[in-house]
Parts: structure tokens; sequence; C-alpha cells
């Protein structure tokens, strides 16, 4: 494992271009502009890469959140009537600015996150790609045609905004979750009011930033508002509160429980939920397996294991997983571990000492059941977060380590002797996002893929089972929660399906009956 302390980057210079080198305001509507900072609790920010300060946050509290809500409202009665088309250009419009700005916002991304700047440039040009999905989508909200049964009537369904949508995200993704469900809400002619994680506030009043140019230069102002709170307190206003018509969470499955639960209590809103992955790949024994052990590699240690498709468990044949296991760790070998600012790490930080201690907390309980670290599973004696990814081998399917999500880079290898068992362990967890398989044969490929196969909401056959393609539906099943965002026909999930009937040729069916 390699590493460099050479910085490549200028960090103040790329504050300052978003003016988070002062005190900044986490409260943003187009009514107010950005909120009062004094009298606010203050968000200190540090970067997980050495725990360095690097920004001050006035937090929201609950007033924000009533004057944020009333103009989201507001604005919405008047962007409900604008074209859709015409609505897909404004977010297509946010796209071309935050390319344009792709290397300023990618050095915030890199400093609220630790992520290393080679992924926080993929996020963000899955930002850029989700634009240009949703100002396609926007010319095709389609809705059916049927044919009536009764004369001279014509029926079909149109499609409708629901309101304002509230968007909860996690800090792992501090950009891309809010494109996927604030683009599509967007589009549908939902105004969205954007609560991000307060782990990483930087970013997400970077890209409030950008959509307020935008918004400027074509007259959009209003359709997206920015808080950030310090506490749940306010998070919970925007999931309880009923004029709320959509809360579109992505997080940890507790956390999306209690958000389904408040929801869920009020019929007639709507909740969406994106929450925790544990994702497994079986590997036969046809399997390519140098192709395999790279995939698996960055599935592993992308994001330093903290995507929620991140690879957790790889469900090895008998025969071939001691090779594989060898193979894997001759790629992690290769990972260079170091300082996000530094394009050449591919690996950094955890996000705080939380995860660290998870990661610690994970390892301690697999050997404790039996299992080993084959590789890694140490905390990096150096400044910042750093560990060093960890392959565990001898797990059995029911050990902890393989049942929970634990949001670090470590995987658990198990072995199996037939597909059915292997697909038996796949499955038997309580989440459902991205699963993989690989193999060169058709028949074991098709049995994941049939209906008694993989039951999760993503499969990906000969790849690792991290990296979104924006053009499907991303989410998962059982405890990930349902959701759908991005591509496909998750926008029908921003929008309320109405069936039409129209009598257009001047009878009733009452004509015989009632003479007036
Ligand atoms: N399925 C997906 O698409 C997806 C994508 C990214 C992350 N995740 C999951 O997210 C988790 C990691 O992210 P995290 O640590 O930020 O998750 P988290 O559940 O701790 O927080 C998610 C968001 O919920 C907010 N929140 C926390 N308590 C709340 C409450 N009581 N009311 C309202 N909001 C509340 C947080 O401030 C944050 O904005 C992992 O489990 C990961 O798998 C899922």
């Amino acid at each position: 494992m390699l590493e460099t302390k050479e910085a490549l980057f200028n960090a103040a210079e790329a504050l300052a271009r978003f003016d988070l080198d002062q005190v900044h305001s986490g409260t943003y509507s187009d009514a107010t502009g950005w909120g009062p900072t004094a009298g606010r609790d203050v968000i200190e920010t540090r970067c997980p890469a050495d725990g360095e300060t690097v920004g001050h946050v006035a937090a929201s509290d609950a007033e924000d959140f009533e004057r944020v809500l009333a103009a989201s409202l507001e604005t919405q009665k008047k962007w409900r009537m604008v074209p859709a088309p015409r609505r897909g250009e404004f977010v297509r419009r946010i796209g071309q600015l935050i390319e344009e700005n792709l290397d300023a916002l990618a050095a915030v991304v890199c400093l609220d996150t630790g992520k290393s700047t080679m992924e926080a440039k993929g996020e963000l040009r899955e930002v850029v790609d989700m634009s240009t999905l949703a100002a396609g989508q926007a010319r095709m909200l389609y809705g059916y045609t049927q044919q009536s049964q009764r004369p001279e009537h014509r029926m079909y369904d149109q499609w409708l905004p629901l309101g304002v949508v509230g968007i909860i995200s996690a800090y792992n993704f501090p950009a891309a979750v809010w494109a996927q469900n604030g683009f599509l809400s967007a589009i549908a002619g939902n105004t969205v009011i954007w609560k991000p994680s307060p782990k990483v506030p930087l970013t997400a009043i970077a890209v409030q930033k950008l959509v307020n140019r935008a918004a400027a230069e074509m007259g959009c102002e209003g359709v997206f508002s920015l808080l950030i709170p310090s506490d749940n307190d306010v998070a919970e206003k925007l999931v309880s509160d009923t004029r709320i018509a959509m809360v579109s969470f992505t997080g940890s499955t507790s956390v999306g429980k209690k958000v389904a639960n408040i929801v869920g209590s009020t019929l007639g809103r709507r909740y969406q939920l994106e929450c925790s992955g544990n994702n497994g790949c079986i590997v036969d024994e046809t399997a390519d397996l140098e192709l395999a052990a790279k995939a698996l590699t960055f599935g592993v240690v992308g994001t330093t294991g903290q995507r929620c498709t991140s690879t957790r468990r790889v469900i090895a044949h008998s025969s071939i997983a001691d090779e594989l296991v060898e193979l894997m760790k001759k790629a992690f070998d290769q990972i260079r571990i170091g300082d996000p600012r530094d394009p050449a790490a591919v690996v950094g930080p955890l996000i705080d000492g939380a995860a660290v201690e998870d990661y610690r907390n994970a390892l301690a309980g697999a050997v404790k059941e039996g299992a080993t670290v084959a590789y890694g599973g140490e905390v990096m004696d150096r400044p910042g977060l750093y560990v060093e990814p960890a392959i565990v081998t001898g797990v059995q399917p029911h050990f902890e380590i393989a049942q929970e999500e634990t949001f670090a880079p470590i995987v658990s290898v198990l072995t199996y002797e037939t597909l059915e068992e292997a697909i038996e362990i796949h499955n038997n967890v309580a989440q459902g996002l991205a699963s993989g398989m690989h193999s060169t044969n058709l028949t074991n490929i098709e049995t994941f893929l049939s209906a008694r196969g993989s039951d999760c909401g993503i499969v990906r056959i000969n790849m690792g089972t991290t990296g979104a393609d924006v053009g499907a539906a991303f989410g998962g099943e059982k405890e990930t929660g349902g959701g759908r965002t991005a591509g496909s026909d998750a926008w029908q999930g921003f929008m309320r399906r109405q069936s039409v009937c129209v009598n257009w040729g001047g009878t009733s069916a009452w004509d015989n009956r009632i003479n007036l």
C-alpha cells in the first residue's frame, strides 16, 4: 500500500469560490435568500483526510423551516403550470453549470467527504448525466390511452405534480442523491426542499449556489431550497409536516423505518426509501477469476467501502475460493491509499471516528465468531481516519459481519458447493440492494436472473456491484426500502397518476331514463 502527502489542489481557493471561507448560512429560500448566520448553531466541518477544520455553517432552525416551506409551497403553485420541457431546460442548465465548475466543486466534495478527487469528479459526472436524463425525460412523461367501453368517450392517464418534495440525503453521495431525486422532482412540477447530511454541508451550499445562478438566468427561482439543521428536530419536521407531499429519504434502514412510520401514518403523502445494502456477489467455478478479482476489489475499496452498493460479501465456489482470495490480495496490494486531495489516491479516509469504531468492532466481532482477517484490518497509524481494506475469510452466513452492513472497506468471503446453496446464502439477508455474479456458465447466470435467483433491485453480471448508470432505475428491495430513482420509469414515483375520461359526444347513459 502506498501513500503520498502531496496535496495537489488548493483547498482555500475552492472554498473561496463558493464563499465557504466564512461562516455560511445553511438555509436558502428564494423568498428570503440565504438565511441569517447570527443566533444559529454552527456546524464545524472537518476534512476526514487530516481532521483540519474546513468550514463553518450556520444551521437551520425551526423558523427557517417555516419560511422555506412557505416559499416552496407558493413557488410550486406557479412551477406546476410551467410546461414540463421548460422545466427540463432549467434542470439541464443546472447540469451545465455543474459541468463548467466541476473541478472546484469536486474539491469541495473531496474536502467534505474525504473521497478521492477521481471519485468526487465521478459523482459530479453522475449529476451532469442525471440532468441530461431528466431534461429528456421531461418531454416523455407519458401516459397510456385506453379504449373506453362507452361510445364517444375518450380515456387516458395523465401524470401530474405532487407538490413540495422533501429530500433527505446520506453523507456518502453529497450531490448525486440530491440530483437523482431533485431533478426528477423538478421536471415533474414539484418544488424541492433539500436536507443534506450535516456531515457534508459544504457540498450542498456550493451546489445551491450554482442552482441559484441557473434559476436567476432562467427565471426559475424558488424551485430548489436548502435546509441544513444541525440536529434531527428540524429534519423530523420535514418528515412529519403534512404540507410536504413526498419525502424521499436516502440513508440507513433504521432512520428509513422512522421516516416510513411517520409519513405512512398520514395517508395521502408519499415516501420513497433508499436505505442500507449488504451486497453479495457469487463467483462460480467457471468465472474469469482475474476479471472477478479486479471488479470485486473496486466494489470493496471504492469510496472506502462507503457506498450503499459496496461489495460486502463474496460467495465463492469452494473449488476456486482460495485462488480468488489470493488474486484479491494481489489487487488490494496495488490500491493507493492516501490523501484524497492527491489525484493518485484511490482510497481515502472514513468519514468520522464513529465509522472507524464500526470498522474495528465489525472485524473484532467476526474474529470472535470464528472468522479470520486474511488481509488488512488495521487502523492506519497516520493523521486522518484511514483504515486498511480488509478481506475476512471463514465467514458463515449467520455471522453478524455477513448479516449487517458495516459502512467500511470490509469484505466477507463465504463458500458454497451448489448454486442453490449460493443463492440461498446470497438472499438470506435483510437487505436487497445490489447483487452480482461472476460466471461464464449461461445456465448459472440465467438461474441467478430468474425468479428463483437474486432478490435484489440491481443485478450485475461479470462486473462490480457498485457504479451507477443513470439510465437504469436505482434502488433495492426488502429493508433497502423499495424506492427507485434515476432512469427507466423512476420518474413516475415523483408524480401522481390521474385516469381521465371525457364524454365528447354529448349523450348520457341516462338519456332513455331521464327527460329534461
Ligand atoms: N440505497 C441507496 O440508494 C443509498 C445511497 C446512499 C446511502 N445509503 C445508505 O445510507 C447509509 C449511510 O448514510 P448516513 O450515515 O448518512 O445515513 P443516516 O441514516 O445516518 O442519515 C441519512 C440522513 O438522514 C438524516 N436523519 C438522521 N436521523 C433523522 C431523523 N430522525 N429524521 C430525519 N432525518 C434524519 C441525516 O441527517 C441524513 O441527512 C448507509 O446505510 C447506506 O447504505 C443508501
